[in-house]
């Protein structure tokens, strides 16, 4: 059965795994073919997994972190296998194309870092894939715990009944699970504090339209997707109360890089009133970046703008400039959620002392 006509008894969170690890290898959700079909990736060398991070078979910064958690056990498993005690040595390569897969979701190089930590207390001349394995079940498990903690302080942050408006993909399919902007509404949802969930489609990958409307379908929660262009006009009728989005990294001012087209969402809500919301695990938080000018931005192929579903739309000889991210400053953000607590209007201090907490 293909996931567009997937069971509707199912709900996403509970029911999709974007991430697995079974006999010794990693099966990822190819999301490049979602909603019509479920197709998985077997993947078996960390080179490979990069390349599935690089080419948005697997998505999210949460789930990019998880991923590559997974994809260093894959390259220590197969460095002991040739090398014996000296495995160490001889992953090193597969790690650092690991780490070259995308540049912004500081969630990436968050795992690694980790990683490389367990890799080096591995016992000398010892098989590293089990201890090495329970590491990155650690990481996946704690993130969908971080994401069930944001969903009820993020929740709690919806009153009054009027809906919510998100923006990409960042529920199950972009996370360990649950998700942040889309587990915050996910509770929500339950606690009755909203109805509709206003969806932006998100071009040019589609995240919105593709993932996001998936996931509520299946949840049986009502989306109504619409145009990102129209959603100031959404604002502007007062139908949401709320922008809910998530992110890829946060500086330690507050300011927060995340799919394009937030930033212009954030001054549509400004001008009209409507409260903006970023869900990110403290993974997201990038201490050593002082503020969003010290986000690297990943600028993707021109043809995912001139192309749609592989078909040309654009007239021939158009160029396209095409940056994945773009950067919302925290002065635009009324609270920043985190599995650590709610840091409204974010300051560089009051984010220090959510990290210190
Ligand atoms: C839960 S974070 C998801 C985050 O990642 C998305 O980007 P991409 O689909 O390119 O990986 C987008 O920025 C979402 O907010």
């Amino acid at each position: 059965m293909d996931a567009y006509n997937a069971p509707m008894k199912n709900h996403a969170h509970d029911s999709i795994r974007a991430i697995i690890w079974q006999d010794h290898h990693l099966r990822l959700l190819d999301q490049r073919w979602l909603p019509q079909e479920t197709r998985y990736l077997d993947l078996h060398t960390a080179k490979d997994t990069a390349a599935a991070i690089r080419d948005m078979a697997v998505r999210g910064a949460p789930a990019i972190g998880v991923t590559a958690a997974y994809a260093v056990v894959l390259a220590a498993r197969q460095a002991y296998a040739r090398y014996r005690e000296n495995w160490l040595a001889h992953m090193q390569e597969d790690v650092e194309t690991l780490a070259q897969a995308r540049p912004t979701a500081v969630n990436l190089f968050w795992a690694i870092d980790v990683m490389r930590e367990h890799c080096a207390a591995i016992p000398k001349g010892q098989d590293p894939e089990a201890l090495l394995l329970e590491a990155a079940t650690r990481i996946h498990e704690e993130d969908i715990a971080a994401n069930r903690r944001m969903g009820e302080l993020g929740a709690a942050l919806i009153q009054g009944g009027r809906d919510v408006l998100t923006h990409c993909n960042t529920g199950s399919l972009a996370t360990g699970g649950y998700g942040t902007a889309l587990g915050v509404i996910r509770s929500a949802y339950a606690a009755g504090h909203i109805q509709t969930v206003f969806a932006d489609e998100t071009r040019p990958w589609l995240q919105g339209a593709r993932l996001t409307a998936w996931e509520l379908v299946q949840d049986e929660i009502p989306v109504c997707l619409l145009c990102e262009g129209a959603a100031a006009s959404l604002m502007r009728e007062g139908r949401v109360s709320w922008a809910i989005v998530g992110a890829d990294r946060i500086a330690a001012n507050g300011d927060a890089a995340n799919k394009i087209g937030t930033y212009s969402l954030a001054v549509a809500a400004r001008h009209h009133g409507v409260k903006f919301m970023v869900v990110a695990p403290t993974t997201t938080i990038d201490m050593q970046a002082a503020d969003g000018d010290a986000i690297p931005i990943e600028q993707r192929s021109a043809d995912e703008v001139l192309e749609l579903g592989g078909q040309r739309v654009a007239a021939r000889g158009a160029q396209a400039w095409n940056p994945s991210f773009d950067v919302t400053p925290a002065s635009l953000i009324d609270a920043i959620v985190t599995e650590k607590g709610v840091v409204t209007e974010p300051t560089r201090e009051k984010m220090q002392n959510l990290m210190k907490s």
